[in-house]
């Protein structure tokens, strides 16, 4: 505790924990001794809880949780001392107050935030719920409907709208510390009882069964297994039903059964392993992208589909863009593209077009310039995946840009060696592996080759850093980690049709494990015919396969050619109508069963002599897992990646896998890799000429070496990648 001025009657009381004023069991010793102190001393009038450097508190210390219960301080006494304070307590809310932070700031009797404020009660997206009582006190101030999206979405909030829903007192555009302290001042002698949020009843509802009823369907079928979501919304449906103190006992319960869930342990693990691997390789670069550089950085990009995505998360980072096509009709429907994005991000942004600023040619500039490239310091190439043109652009690019400038391919699978050969600079050349849509899709893989630099590497993790992507660092190899990883996977779905199910059944078992989408959904999604296209041209399917190819052969190894058969049927998904399903028209979203697939699957099994079987939801899960997770074993023993944490980074934010499952290779940690290994073993006897479903040497290994934990993994490896 200190005072804010030696004469005054207000004691401070300073949240410290740099970086984020976590809530470590010596923050919350601190904060109870300050209060104390406060209390006992009688020339104290007022208290003002504030943080360090500019910002409140971002809750509880997370890495705490896994620390024997004994070495925990609980939060919610310490809420409650300060609401019991008999001197009026205000919070001066700076930067962040988010979770526990939050949760100490409602216990305060005032709160006044400055206007760059966010708050939220994220808790739940670290598998947890608010559990020092907030559940409990925030709908009695802001009321069930908000409370209860607030605590089961974990979204942060603006000070703006915090105040709108009364979540604060004021907000000011400057020096929140003086103006916390002119609010205790004001507010002493006040009577404190109508400020204790415990004391308040919950604002009632015209009708709270049928709210709650409905809120709870809607947050079941967000959650797709997720528990900690089902249970923020019991502990508020507790604040409805029970008086403040038994609400609180049950609000603990529910806390401590996420405490112990898999999932809260697997969703940390993520937490930490993205901000680890975002970390990576960015002390290699000479000098910081945005900010510094800002008038220094353009980017020249095809514009198409990704392309498009591209320049709008990248105006949206405020980089300046030369957006460039090869002739004015594709210029001029990219520009509208581009444009209507952009409208529709700033439509969502406080301070619209004007925060963005897309207008102005300095921003964004369109152009079929070629010569225009010779000053910009950084380019992505966002052409069709096509070999032979990237190689024709990045041999142009080598003659026009200047020496420094970064080169960057946005390619899903194609060989980033290749592409630099045609350059007379290949450490710099590298590959951007945006996902689409590039401007809403988080993860971004960075590509090295075999003469990428340190300091490419570095520059292209600070372009992820400025875009607000996850960049992850992998090698170079055919689908690089995210989609090799998928091949396996997409693969034995098919399989599994050939053999007996049906793509809805898959799905089904899919997105029950969580995924946000199954692979014949995602399929028919993107386009059948992309995948055809690239089967083509490794000479799997089409004209130049050689006559009197087996069926379902290729280089001795099964091959499935049901997708080529529904494309040369035009069946290429959602734009077609039909793909794995039906739609209600060309482009149509809604997916229902096809009968005409399954009696072509049945014609199909027929003619190949396949007994048709049932498939249950065991076998689909632990194919399509189990081929992928093998896959990652494959990617990890070779060095394309430098950890397991990498993989389930780029699979939680690029692939929609559930991430209170942590990821495939966190998942696999949990099953235990003896599981992994033997059902592996099991699929891959039963059909010998899938070679993905034999256990990589890698797995085998870690399961002979006794199961170690995940995060020992790599030290089974003598060799690793130089760059990683
Ligand atoms: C019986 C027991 C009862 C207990 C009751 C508890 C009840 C309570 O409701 C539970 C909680 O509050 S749960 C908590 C609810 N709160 C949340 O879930 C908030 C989680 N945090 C965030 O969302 C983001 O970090 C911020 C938005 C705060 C900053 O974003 P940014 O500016 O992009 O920066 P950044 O890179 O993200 O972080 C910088 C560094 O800080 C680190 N660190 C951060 N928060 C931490 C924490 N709470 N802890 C520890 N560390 C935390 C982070 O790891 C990183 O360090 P590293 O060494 O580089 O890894």
């Amino acid at each position: 505790m200190e005072r804010y001025a030696r004469s005054s009657a207000v004691a401070v009381i300073r949240l410290r924990n740099p970086p984020v004023n976590a809530l470590s069991v010596e923050v919350l010793q601190a904060l109870e001794d300050g209060l104390k102190k406060a209390e006992a001393d009688p020339s104290v009038k007022a208290i003002m809880i504030c943080g360090e450097n500019g910002k409140f508190s971002a809750g509880a210390d997370i890495r705490g949780f896994s620390t024997p219960k004994r070495h925990r301080v609980a939060l919610g006494p310490i809420v409650s001392l300060i609401e019991s304070s008999e001197k009026p307590v205000v919070a001066a809310i700076e930067g962040i107050a988010l979770g526990g932070g939050l949760e100490v700031a409602l216990g305060c009797h005032y709160r006044l935030a400055h206007v760059k404020a966010q708050m939220g009660l994220p808790e739940v997206t670290i598998g947890l719920l608010p559990g020092a009582e907030g559940t409990q006190r925030l709908p009695r101030l802001i009321g069930v409907p908000a409370a209860l999206d607030m605590i089961t979405t974990g979204k942060h909030i603006p000070a703006t709208e915090a105040l709108k829903l009364g979540l604060v007192d004021e907000i000011v555009e400057e020096n929140t510390i003086e103006a916390a302290i002119r609010l205790a001042n004001k507010v002493i002698g006040q009577p404190l009882g109508p400020r204790r949020l415990s004391l308040k009843p919950v604002p009632k509802l015209p009708n709270t069964d049928a709210f709650l009823r409905e809120a709870l369907a809607k947050v079941k079928k967000q959650a797709r297994g997720f528990l900690a979501p089902e249970l923020c919304f019991q502990a508020v449906k507790a604040a409805t039903e029970r008086p403040f103190a038994e609400g609180v006992r049950r609000e603990r319960e529910l806390f401590q059964r996420l405490l112990s869930s898999e999932q809260a342990r697997a969703l940390q693990y993520a937490f930490f392993a993205e901000r680890a691997v975002s970390r990576d390789h960015l002390s290699l670069a000479p000098s910081p992208l945005p900010g510094t550089l800002l008038s220094d950085v353009y980017i020249y990009t095809g514009l198409g589909t990704m392309g498009q995505g591209i320049a709008t998360s990248l105006v949206k980072a405020k980089i300046p863009v030369v957006a460039l096509e090869q002739d004015l009709e594709y210029l001029n429907k990219g520009r509208k593209a581009v444009m209507g994005l952009l409208e529709r991000e700033a439509m969502k942004m406080e301070g619209g077009a004007q925060t963005l600023d897309f207008h102005n040619p300095a921003r964004l500039q369109f152009t079929v310039d070629f010569d225009l490239l010779s000053d910009v310091d950084l380019v992505i190439e966002a052409v069709f995946e096509d070999m032979a043109l990237k190689k024709e652009i990045f041999h142009k690019l080598s003659k026009i840009c200047k020496p420094g400038a970064l080169l960057c391919t946005n390619t899903s699978a194609l060989n980033i060696d290749e592409i630099a050969s045609a350059t007379s600079r290949p450490q710099q050349v590298i590959g951007t592996h945006f996902f689409s849509p590039a401007h809403v899709m988080r993860l971004l893989e960075i590509i090295y080759g075999r003469h990428t630099s340190p300091t490419a590497i570095a520059t292209a993790m600070q372009l992820a850093k400025a875009l607000k992507k996850v960049g992850v660092v992998v090698g170079n190899c055919f689908g690089f980690v995210g989609n090799r990883m998928m091949f396996p996977y997409v693969e034995q779905a098919v399989f599994l049709l050939e053999e007996g199910s049906r793509p809805e059944a898959v799905d089904q078992a899919l997105e029950d494990f969580g995924f946000k989408i199954g692979p014949f959904r995602m399929s028919d999604l993107a386009g059948l015919d992309v995948g055809w296209r690239s089967r083509k041209g490794q000479g799997l399917t089409g004209p130049s396969l050689p006559a009197g190819t087996a069926a379902r052969q290729r280089h001795g190894q099964r091959y499935s050619p049901l997708p080529d058969l529904l494309c040369e049927r035009g069946r290429f998904g959602q734009k077609t109508g039909k793909g794995w399903y039906q739609y209600e028209k060309a482009g149509g979203r809604t997916a229902v069963p096809d009968p005409w697939l399954h009696s072509f699957l049945s014609q199909y099994r027929d003619s190949h002599g396949i007994k048709t079987r049932y498939i249950d939801q065991e076998e689909i899960l632990e194919r399509c897992l189990f081929s992928l997770i093998n896959e990652g074993f494959a990617i990890l023993a070779e060095g394309i990646a430098s950890a397991p944490e990498h993989l389930d980074v780029i699979y939680i934010n690029g692939y929609g896998w559930p991430k209170h499952r942590g990821g495939p290779m966190f998942y696999a940690s949990t099953v235990g890799l003896p599981h992994v290994l033997a059902k592996l073993q099991k699929y891959s006897e039963a059909h010998p000429d899938v070679p993905k479903l034999r256990p990589s040497a890698f797995l085998k290994k870690l399961v002979a070496a006794g199961n170690p934990p995940l995060k020992e993994w790599m030290s089974y490896l003598s060799r690793q990648s130089p760059k990683l």
